[in-house]
């Protein structure tokens, strides 16, 4: 069964993955080449692998290249060979065995190294930034008219390439963060009127925060980039610290890296610079917000807290994927070769709706992917810490106030629809 939302785009159909009946290359006139770009993410290695292995024991194929530190290693580092014996035991480790970057990509000087080393088949691992660069280089070859499949894997924790499910190594990042969690809930539960502070990855999209929030069920506030909130009068952060701290006695916030960025840029002098990428920096608003409560409770003088902020960040990434991203990094290996091989080029291959399939360029690099506040995730999340939605936010209580201000009906009659016959008649309060 298909199900569908009655005013949701309709008619985008992607190429299911898998092996073809025609093969395009054949097994010794393949040259591939492997390159991974970006952060580090769970799984690197093990999509290395099985591409490696995939190419060698479903084609034959013998050649397969590492590109060395990311997209700059074309045209500015050696290769290495590898072959299904030297990445044999890599999806035990975490990080990539081929080095990354940021920046360096030379669209020109790229493809001049491609043609030049005769690859034909190119597998480029990255996130968002990193499948624009793919879609830039697809182009560059069509323009040559080389015989090469750009083909691309798609890689983030943050979960915010579109399209697809989710991307590979989240799962683990998630199951990761539970550890900085329950770490933070232990303290807080420790002592009297404990708060634990944990930040993690997520610069433009929650979803790590969220799902390790709902996996977690000790957490009682997660804040991510998508929902703004505050933290002084009613319905702020300050006024549910202090509510949850004396129903509870401790509380645990999540905060993604992202959340809050205008609020600490208000008071600390924003860097404004990018990485070599262009990403914004950010500040780092784990440690500002744990200093924010400090000082509003020594303040108070009422509620004596002790505040313990723990950033995991990199601990979360660095580390070797789980068993199911395992599988997932398995399938995306094996489908992007089977693709390559029948010719297709200038596709991404991921996970739609539960199968695996071939995403053309564009679709995935025209937008990215966000926690969406008025989805149900979101909502399930909210009823789970039961926090404030924060969408109480100052110029509603005017517009509210304004709005309570023209309700000046006389108070002895109130106006009522009847559900009988819908005519407006006129009832008394009960008090009256
Ligand atoms: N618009 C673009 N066009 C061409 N290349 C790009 C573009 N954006 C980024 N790149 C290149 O892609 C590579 C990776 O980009 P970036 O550092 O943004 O990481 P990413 O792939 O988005 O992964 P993540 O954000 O998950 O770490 C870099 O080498 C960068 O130069
Ligand atoms: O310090 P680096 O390597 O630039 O990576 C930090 C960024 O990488 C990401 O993990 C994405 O890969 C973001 O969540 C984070 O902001
Ligand atoms: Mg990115």
């Amino acid at each position: 069964m298909v199900v569908v939302h009655k005013d949701g785009a309709r008619g985008v159909h992607f190429r299911r993955a898998g092996p073809r009946q025609k093969v395009y290359f054949e097994a010794d006139e393949v040259q591939a080449a492997i390159v991974t770009c970006g952060g580090l993410c769970p799984g690197l290695n093990t999509v290395i692998r099985e591409l490696v292995c995939g190419l060698n024991h479903m084609y034959g194929v013998k050649r397969v290249l590492g590109i060395n530190g990311g997209y700059r290693g074309f045209y500015a580092r050696n290769t290495i060979t590898l072959t299904p014996k030297s990445v044999n035991d890599i999806h035990k480790r975490g990080g990539t065995v081929l080095g990354t970057s940021r920046g360096g990509h030379d669209t020109k000087k790229i493809v001049d190294s491609i043609q030049d080393r005769g690859i034909n088949q190119v597998y480029i691992i990255g996130g968002d930034g990193t499948q624009k660069g793919a879609s830039a280089i697809f182009e560059e070859v069509r323009r040559r008219g080389l015989k090469v499949s750009v083909v691309g894997i798609p890689k983030t924790i943050d979960n915010d390439i579109p399209v697809i499910d989710k991307s590979f190594g989240f799962d683990t990042a998630v199951e990761e963060a539970q550890r900085a969690i329950n770490a933070a809930h232990v303290e807080a539960e420790s002592v009297e009127n404990g708060i634990g502070v944990v930040k993690l990855m997520g610069r433009n999209s929650g979803f790590i925060a969220m799902y390790a929030t709902l996996a977690s069920r000790d957490v009682d506030c997660c804040l991510i980039p998508e929902s703004p909130f505050y933290l002084e009068g009613p319905g702020g952060l300050y006024e549910y610290i202090e509510k949850r701290l004396k129903e509870n006695g401790h509380m645990v916030i999540v905060i993604a890296e992202g959340a809050g960025q205008e609020l600490v840029s208000e008071s600390v002098q924003s860097m404004g610079t990018q990485d070599a990428s262009g990403n914004k920096l950010l500040q780092d608003v784990g440690l500002w917000i744990s200093q924010k409560i400090r000082d509003h409770f020594a303040e108070q003088k009422t509620l004596p807290i002790t505040l313990k902020y723990i950033d995991p960040t990199y601990m979360i990434r660095a580390i070797p994927s789980n068993a199911s991203d395992n599988v997932y990094c398995t399938l995306l290996a094996q489908s992007a070769v089977h693709g390559a091989m029948a010719g297709y080029t200038g596709y991404t291959s991921g996970l739609v709706n539960g199968r695996q399939t071939y995403i053309p360029f564009y679709r995935i690099t025209e937008r990215q992917n966000h926690v969406v506040i008025t989805d149900r995730m979101w909502a399930r999340l909210l009823s789970s810490t039961n926090q404030p939605s924060f969408l109480d936010v100052k110029g509603d209580h005017e517009e509210k106030e304004e709005e309570e201000t023209l309700h000046q009906v006389p108070n002895e009659r109130i106006s009522k629809v009847t559900s009988d016959n819908n005519e407006i008649s006129h009832v008394y309060p009960a008090a009256c």
